[in-house]
This record gives structure tokens, C-alpha cells and sequence, in this order.
């Protein structure tokens, strides 16, 4: 499986403001918007793209655009936080929906939204969630999203565990990985460390 991690020291700054517990939920939403729009631009660098003729107001040149914008699939709620700056860096894109809650104490996903397009073959898709822990809420998108004929996914997330990248190699789903860092590891209540606590929870308060 391939995993990038954007270790950019701008990329870096905004993660250590989302990692710092005195961070309040505004500028914990403002880094996260802004660490986005710095994955995104790692996730599509080798995106194939359509060239078309423009004018400047000079001469006659050669325009280019993504030749196929990927679906984007917020995971509720947190990848919420992403939605809006990846929509804006690809605004042609289309959007889906995953919502899903980790169980405290089982710690496997509850799914309780969805809405995707009935038919994904040959559609690229970015999965947007700042956090990948244990997997299980990535594992079950992509296979939303693989049922339909996705078979070129890219989770977007701004802090993964081992654990997590370990049970996406190991399910051999079509996936590939763009974070901005691989964590230590997973604590005994399933929560990144050092992570930054519940990115729900930073983003939108505590429910
Ligand atoms: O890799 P996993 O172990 O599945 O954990 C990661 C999931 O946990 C968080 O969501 P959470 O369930 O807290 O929901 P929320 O976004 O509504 O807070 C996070 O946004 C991921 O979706
Ligand atoms: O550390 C973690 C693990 C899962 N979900 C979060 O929001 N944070
Ligand atoms: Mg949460």
C-alpha cells in the first residue's frame, strides 16, 4: 500500500496546532482548513489533467485542468472540517457522504449516513477524515465505496496510527494513503498517541 506522508514544515505548524490541547475549536478549524489544502495538493500532484487553448490578454497559450476530479467523501463528523477547502481546491468535484461513530467500548464503526453515487467504476475518490486509528471506520468507507466500483481511493487523513495503516494493507483494499504523520501508536481507550484527542469533538464540542 502507498503512503505518503507530507512532512512539509508549513504541514507540520498547522498539525502542531491541532495536536496542542489549549488549541480552541475555531483555530483547531482554521488549521485543519488550512493542512487540507496541503494534502490535497500532495494527493493530486500526479493527477492526470486536460489541456484546452485560452487567450490571455496577450497571446493565444495552452490552459490546463484536472481531467478527472475525484468524488469527495467527507466522513461525518469529522471530516466535515476538510469538506469545504477540498471543494473549494476542486470545485468541478462531486461529493459524498459517509457518516459513522466509533463505539467507546467495541470501538468498531456504527454507520448512521450514506450518501454515494449508485455506480464509482473508473471515478476516482478522495475520503476525507482527519483521523485513521484503528481502521475500522476507513475499512468500512472504502468498502462502501469498492461495492460500488471504486477502485482507486485515496484516504486523506491528517494523523494515522500503525495499527490503522497495518489493518488497510492487510484488507487489500484498493487504497493508497496521503497524512501528515504516522503517530506511535494506539492507547488502551483506541485513541492516537500522541494524536490530538477526538477531532469531532475539537472541530464541533463534545455530543
Ligand atoms: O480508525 P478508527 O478507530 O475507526 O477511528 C477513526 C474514526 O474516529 C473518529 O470519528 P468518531 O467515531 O469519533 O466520530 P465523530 O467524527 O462524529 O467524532 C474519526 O473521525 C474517524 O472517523
Ligand atoms: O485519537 C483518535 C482516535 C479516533 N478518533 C479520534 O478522533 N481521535
Ligand atoms: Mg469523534
Amino acid at each position: 500500500m502507498d503512503i505518503q506522508v507530507v512532512d512539509h514544515p508549513l504541514a507540520k505548524a498547522r498539525l502542531s496546532t491541532m495536536r496542542d490541547a489549549r488549541t480552541d475549536s475555531a483555530a483547531f478549524r482554521a488549521a485543519l482548513q488550512e493542512l487540507t489544502l496541503m494534502l490535497l495538493y500532495e494527493a493530486t500532484r500526479e493527477s492526470e489533467v486536460a489541456e484546452y487553448p485560452l487567450h490571455t490578454p496577450v497571446a493565444k497559450t495552452t490552459g490546463s485542468r484536472l481531467a478527472a476530479p475525484p468524488l469527495l467523501v467527507p466522513v461525518l463528523r469529522a471530516g466535515l472540517g476538510m469538506a469545504d477547502q477540498a471543494h473549494r481546491l476542486i470545485p468541478e468535484s462531486q461529493m459524498g457522504f459517509v457518516g459513522l461513530a466509533r463505539d467507546e467500548q467495541t470501538l468498531q464503526p456504527t454507520p448512521y449516513m450514506e450518501s454515494l453515487p449508485a455506480e464509482l467504476s473508473g471515478q476516482a475518490v478522495f475520503v476525507l477524515d482527519p483521523m485513521l486509528a484503528t481502521g475500522g471506520s476507513m475499512a468500512h468507507t472504502i468498502k462502501l465505496l469498492a461495492e460500488r466500483g471504486a477502485t482507486d481511493v485515496t484516504a486523506i487523513c491528517t494523523v494515522a496510527a500503525p495499527e490503522g495503516l497495518e489493518l488497510l494493507a492487510e484488507s487489500g483494499l484498493p487504497v493508497r494513503v496521503i497524512t501528515a504523520s504516522v503517530d506511535e501508536r494506539l492507547n488502551e481507550s483506541g485513541f492516537i498517541v500522541p494524536g490530538l484527542g477526538d477531532a469531532g469533538d475539537r472541530e464541533y464540542g463534545t455530543v
